[in-house]
């Protein structure tokens, strides 16, 4: 490793794409295990939303004694937001966490592999794509994986690691170590549509939007009955808002498309929503109000 990958303290530097409702939270997490790090977006708005959003979420930190002052400015005071993907040089590894698009991300590995070092690590938090797919783009696809966070990232423990078949033992072995290092526990699957958690998570909030779209009850008594009687911490509909309805049809779309089965079809309440704009909680519309 070189000079130049190390911030003040020695540690690797960590470039994040995409400042959205995942990338602000990686790079929060990132910042607060002390790694210097770089957030690119395409805009400035887009940068602007993610630091806000990030520096409240450190606010609720200190007010619940989660962190002290010092280290929430210390937190802030290592993210650089940028705009070109020439600040990722030096950067040792590179997490894409844009729009869950394909072809946008083939786009961005492009961009990421011409900008980084031979032998920077890069990963995709992507929530259902083709790791070895996506690894194809690259000229050197052994460094590529799957790392594989949740919502909301300061406060989900858990990482998937994701090895495409391209994908070299030690970048698997770095991107289990930085897991461990920035506090998550990681645990091992191989590619497939949707990995381990999404594979069983949204085929279960798309029927409850059946549930809903059938009439069969409310979405307030649909998140009620799942909380109370499944002991989930939040209703599936209210999840659904968390994650962006957006996200969540792409998702379903991805595992119809490649396990070609009928099972996997997104409703068609979900589609008119996104259709319509109702986001979810990005929106401040979903099945649920947020304004
Ligand atoms: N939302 C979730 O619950 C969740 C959970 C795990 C993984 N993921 C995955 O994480 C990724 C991001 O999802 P999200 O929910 O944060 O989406 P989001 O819509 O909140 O944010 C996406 C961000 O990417 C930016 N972007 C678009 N094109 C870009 C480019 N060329 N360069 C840099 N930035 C660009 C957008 O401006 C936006 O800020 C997706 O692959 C998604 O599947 C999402």
């Amino acid at each position: 490793m070189n000079d130049q990958k190390n911030s003040n303290d020695g540690k690797p530097r960590v470039a994040i794409i995409g400042a959205g409702t995942m990338g602000n939270g990686i790079a929060q997490v990132c910042a607060l295990a002390g790694r210097q790090v770089i957030l690119v977006d395409i805009s400035d708005n887009a940068l602007e939303r993610g630091i806000a959003t990030l520096s409240g979420n450190l606010e609720r930190q200190v007010k619940k004694g989660l962190i002290d002052e010092a280290d929430r400015q210390a937190a802030l005071g290592r993210i650089q937001p940028q705009t070109h993907y020439g600040a990722l040089a030096g950067s040792e590894l590179v997490i894409e966490a844009a729009s869950e698009n394909l072809e946008l991300k083939r786009q961005i590995l492009t961009l990421i592999e011409e900008a980084t070092e031979s032998d920077a690590l890069i990963a995709s938090n992507t929530s259902s794509l083709s790791i070895s797919e996506l690894a194809s783009v690259l000229g050197k696809p052994e460094r590529f994986i799957g790392l594989h966070f949740f919502n909301p990232v300061p406060v989900m423990t858990l990482v998937e690691v994701i090895r495409g078949l391209q994908t070299a033992e030690a970048t698997y072995a770095k991107a289990l170590a930085f897991a461990g290092q920035i506090g998550k526990t990681a645990i091992s699957v191989r590619n497939s549509p949707g990995f381990v958690v999404n594979r069983i998570l949204c085929p279960m909030i798309n029927e409850a939007i059946f549930v809903l779209q059938e009439g069969l009850a409310s979405a307030e008594d649909i998140d009620t009955g799942m909380r109370l009687g499944c002991n989930h911490p939040i209703g599936p509909l209210a999840l659904a808002d968390l994650i962006g309805l957006d996200t969540l049809l792409a998702i379903l779309e991805t595992f119809h498309r490649d396990f070609g089965d009928p099972k996997y079809r997104p409703s068609t309440l979900l589609k008119e929503m996104v259709a319509a704009g109702y986001l979810g909680r990005k929106s401040g519309r979903g099945f649920h109000s947020y304004t």
